[in-house]
């Protein structure tokens, strides 16, 4: 593995993605470092739930070089895409439980279907998870229609804990909490930074998310990467979309870390 592969653990070149006549991304490039986390912004329909797609692999690009861990994601068939897809989890903006399966079944399933492992396994690692994620006890046979948004949030997380991926893909997890459940969601996130030197790609609109957990802030604006850096290097960022973003009515509440 290059230099380069050891450094980052997402390296986007040149990504062009598009839907019939519309182009999402144009030529857009992005280098995500291991073990950060990396904030996504972006104006609502302007591509980050696409390009998050695409670096899993579930929306084709047309043009560009994706890696992901030092692998291209493109290259190679069956066991070997299914190595690199296991060194990801996700968490997508709905939390996307099953229903009709408990918190506990619900991160046992990609115990499963990935890994040929006994039941009485795939339960101790299922609730040695939602216990890291904050879920007691007493929730873990409850169904997605009897938790919390809070509680939904933390067992898709636990889901996305299940295979020990490397990389975490967040998309939007704070959207639909209270303050305090997104502060202690925020936490949990730093938390499993630094104790599982996780690299963690989060497309986020929360503001505090962003100044308090997020090492890094890439902005998208125009299909590309306008702008990529720590909250205080964005703050001054002279590009007229991430100016109007972090210094628009709703950014009060933003001071520059100190760190
Ligand atoms: N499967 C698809 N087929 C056609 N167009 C799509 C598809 N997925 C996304 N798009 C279009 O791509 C554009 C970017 O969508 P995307 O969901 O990435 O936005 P976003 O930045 O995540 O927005 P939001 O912050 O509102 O969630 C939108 O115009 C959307 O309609």
């Amino acid at each position: 593995m290059d230099a380069l592969a050891q450094l980052y653990a997402i390296r986007v070149a040149d990504l062009v993605v598009g839907f019939g006549r519309q182009t999402v991304l144009n030529h857009l490039s992005l280098d995500v470092r291991r073990g950060e986390i990396l904030g996504l912004v972006g104006a609502s329909g302007g591509g980050k739930s696409v390009l998050m797609r695409t670096i899993i692999g579930l929306i084709p690009k047309q043009s560009g070089h994706i890696e992901v861990m030092g692998h291209d994601t493109e290259r190679g068939f069956g066991r070997a895409r299914a190595a690199v897809a296991a060194t990801w989890g996700i968490l997508f903006q709905q939390g996307a439980l099953f229903s009709s399966l408990t918190a506990r079944q619900n991160v046992q399933f990609p115990l499963r279907e990935m890994l040929d492992m006994s039941e009485k396994l795939q339960d101790e690692i299922a609730t040695a998870k939602l216990e890291m994620v904050g879920i007691a006890p007493d929730d873990w046979d409850k169904y997605p229609s009897q938790l919390s948004g809070g509680m939904t949030k933390r067992v898709a997380l636990a889901r996305a804990l299940a295979l020990d991926p490397s990389i975490v893909f967040l998309d939007e997890p704070t959207s639909g909490l209270d303050p305090i459940a997104a502060g202690d969601f925020d936490q949990l996130i730093k938390t499993l930074q630094t104790t599982l030197g996780l690299t963690v790609f989060m497309v986020t609109h929360d503001l505090a998310s962003l100044n308090v957990v997020c090492d890094r802030v890439a902005a998208l604006a125009d299909g590309k990467i306008v702008a990529v850096g720590p909250m205080r290097e964005l703050l001054q960022s002279e590009h007229p979309w991430v100016r109007a973003y972090f210094h628009g009515k709703r950014s009060a509440m933003l001071q520059p870390r100190q760190d």
